[in-house]
Order: C-alpha cells, then sequence, then structure tokens
C-alpha cells in the first residue's frame, strides 16, 4: 500500500489528501495548528478550510511533523510557495531518503526567484529524479466536490511519474504525466498572475472581450517566459498552461481572480488581504518574483508589470489598463 504524507492542510492540501485517500492510499496529513488536526481526525472535515466536505475514514492528521513522514513513499508539499523553504529546513531530517517530493505550490520565490522543485533540490539536496509537481485547472472546492477534473504530474524521472499517477487516480480526478517540471512550474505560478488581472478588469466593470484577451496575451507571455527557461511550449499549451489559466482566470472560486477583483472595485492592498480569509493569493507576492525573473531572461511580460504597479506601486487600475493599450502596435 502506498503511503502519503500531505504537508499543509490549507484547502488545496486537503482537497489533494482527500483524492489521495479516495484513489486507495494511505494519507496523512499534517496541519500547523494542533487543534485543526485534532478537529480533522476527530470530525473528518477540515472546518477552516474545506467546510462542509466529508474526508474519507482512511486520511489521518497529526500535528507532528516526525509523525506524518514516516515511513512516506509520497511527500506532498502543499505549503505557500515563500514558506516552503522554511517548512522543509525542518523537516528535511525525517524525510524518508528514497521518498518522491511532490510538489502543489504554484509560485517563484521571492529572494532566489527559484522554482518550487529547485527550492526543494536546494534545501533538501534531493535527486532531482525524485522531485515531482502537480498542476493543473484544479480548483480545491470543485475537486474536494469530486467534480471531474484532469492535471499534470511532472517528474523528470517516468516511473515516479507513473507511481504518483497511480496514487491519486480516481473515477472524478485525471492525472496525466510529463516529464516538464519547468513548463509546469511557470505556468502554475503565471496564471496566477494573469488570474489577478482579470480579477481586476472584472473588478472595475470590463467585459468578456477583455478578459478574453488578457487570458490569451497572457498565455502568450507565460510561453515566452516558459520558452526563455527551458519549457516545451506544449506544455503551456495544455493542462498546467492554457487549462489552469482558463480555470483561475474566470471562476470565482480562485482567490487570485477574487483578490484582483477586489482591487478593481478600489480597495487597498490590505483590504483585498482582510477579504481572503487569511488564504494564500500567491500571484501577489510571484508578480514580482516573475517580473524579476522574466528581466533577468529578457523577456517582455506587459501583463505582468501591470500587475505588479497596481499591487506594489499603487498604480490605478484603469490607468494601468491604459498604459497598457497605449503600448506600440505589434504583429500577433
Ligand atoms: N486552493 C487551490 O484551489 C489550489 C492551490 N494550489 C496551490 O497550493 C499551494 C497551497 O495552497 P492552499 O492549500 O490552497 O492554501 P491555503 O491558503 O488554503 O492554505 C495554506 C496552508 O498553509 C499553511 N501555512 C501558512 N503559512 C505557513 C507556514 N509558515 N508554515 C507552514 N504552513 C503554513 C496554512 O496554515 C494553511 O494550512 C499554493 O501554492 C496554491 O497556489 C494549487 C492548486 C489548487
Ligand atoms: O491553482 C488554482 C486552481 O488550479 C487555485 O487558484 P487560486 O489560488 O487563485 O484559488
Amino acid at each position: 500500500m502506498t503511503k502519503a504524507a500531505v504537508m499543509g492542510s490549507g484547502s488545496w492540501g486537503t482537497a489533494f489528501a482527500k483524492v489521495l485517500a479516495d484513489a486507495g492510499t494511505d494519507v496523512m496529513m499534517w496541519a500547523r495548528r494542533p487543534e485543526l488536526a485534532q478537529c480533522i481526525e476527530q470530525t473528518n472535515e477540515n472546518k477552516d478550510y474545506l467546510p462542509g466536505s466529508i474526508l474519507p475514514e482512511r486520511l489521518h492528521a497529526t500535528h507532528d511533523p516526525e509523525v506524518a513522514l514516516a515511513n512516506a513513499d509520497i511527500v506532498v508539499l502543499a505549503v505557500p510557495s515563500q514558506t516552503l523553504r522554511g517548512n522543509l529546513e525542518s523537516w528535511k531530517s525525517m524525510i524518508p531518503p528514497d521518498a518522491t517530493l511532490l510538489s502543489l505550490a504554484k509560485g517563484v520565490e521571492s529572494e532566489t526567484l527559484l522554482r518550487m522543485s529547485q527550492v526543494i533540490a536546494q534545501v533538501t539536496k534531493a535527486d532531482p529524479s525524485r522531485i515531482a509537481v502537480l498542476s493543473g485547472p484544479n480548483l480545491a472546492r470543485e475537486v474536494a466536490e469530486g467534480q471531474p477534473a484532469a492535471t499534470v504530474i511532472a517528474c523528470p524521472d517516468s516511473a515516479r511519474a507513473i507511481a504518483v499517477q497511480k496514487a491519486c487516480h480516481t473515477g472524478y480526478f485525471r492525472p496525466y504525466t510529463n516529464t516538464d517540471v519547468i513548463g509546469c512550474e511557470i505556468g502554475g505560478a503565471c496564471k496566477n498572475v494573469i488570474a489577478l488581472a482579470c480579477g481586476m478588469a472584472s473588478g472595475v466593470g470590463l467585459g468578456d472581450n477583455t478578459i478574453a484577451s488578457i487570458i490569451t496575451r497572457g498565455l502568450a507571455e507565460v510561453t515566452r517566459l516558459g520558452v526563455a527557461t527551458g519549457a516545451n511550449p506544449s506544455t503551456l499549451a495544455g493542462l498546467a498552461g492554457v487549462g489552469d489559466l482558463v480555470a483561475t482566470c474566470t471562476s470565482p472560486l480562485s482567490r487570485n481572480r477574487s483578490f484582483g477583483h477586489a482591487l478593481g472595485r478600489g480597495g487597498s492592498l490590505a483590504d483585498a488581504q482582510r477579504a481572503a480569509h487569511g488564504q494564500v493569493a500567491e500571484g501577489v507576492k510571484s508578480c514580482t518574483s516573475v517580473r524579476a525573473l522574466a528581466n533577468s531572461y529578457g523577456v517582455d511580460m506587459p501583463l505582468t508589470n501591470a500587475v505588479h504597479r497596481v499591487c506594489h506601486e499603487d498604480q490605478a487600475v484603469l490607468d494601468a489598463v491604459q498604459q497598457l493599450l497605449g503600448r506600440s502596435t505589434k504583429s500577433e
């Protein structure tokens, strides 16, 4: 029987733990707060992050990372991008030496501009063949409800990707394998920034032509960055690129889109943060690191730059729109 440790009990960590358990994998979730671990263990529900979703009996929770990680075949990293390094520093000595390390986080580290798989390799010293990422159109609430969704599991070692695929394949969750870790990670981190832009546009009252234009031109700039950093462009035309962009840019369930919407309605960054109820909108921090990464490769990302100006340079959304439309014309 495959054993998975899911390190992080937020909305996606919990929903993905449910997928693993539904697929027949033994799951132990780690929660940062002892009271949340106890609540999940006693009530089979994560009342803070996924209220109303009943978790399978074979899913257990603990506050002790050593208990969670013991004998794990798959270690699922389900914490926010900017805390992953610190979390791994405290967990690395407890991780079984041959376990596959699977990242769910969609972001780029602020100080180093590293993707999550690079952070994992740097901290744990694990060979890259042991490090996998999972990314796709996977809004946690819908997945927890058992609504059909597909995803991508990318790992340089195809046998490990297939083992993870088996561990999370259910009647409603369809994982595809891939070896393009870079493409999946760039797609996942950048779509959050583009979703912020879509939320801002809808918040100021703009309609579907604008949203479709942002998604499509967003895909163009994400693909430019992906190719520059070594991704296969076809990955970005797949579930981890277009698929996730469409889900996140159009769904009211997306925290990034909702955050952008609040800014577009005239709220401050602090207001939008309060409205997020402590949940992470990764694009707010990743717009800075993605922008810096793009600059370091000489890649033009006008939408990402606009999101950065609104989030961190006090530019009004309508001024950002004007500035984007005022750029010189070009061919598609
Ligand atoms: N929610 C979703 O629909 C999806 C989220 N993701 C990605 O998964 C990652 C995790 O997201 P969610 O579970 O949705 O986030 P969340 O905001 O729902 O929960 C974050 C979790 O991390 C914990 N946390 C916060 N700071 C921490 C720290 N310093 N140390 C340890 N734990 C800490 C929180 O207690 C909470 O359990 C993010 O990178 C997100 O972009 C990916 C796919 C779907
Ligand atoms: O990554 C996600 C869906 O695939 C979730 O997006 P949000 O973090 O914007 O909610």
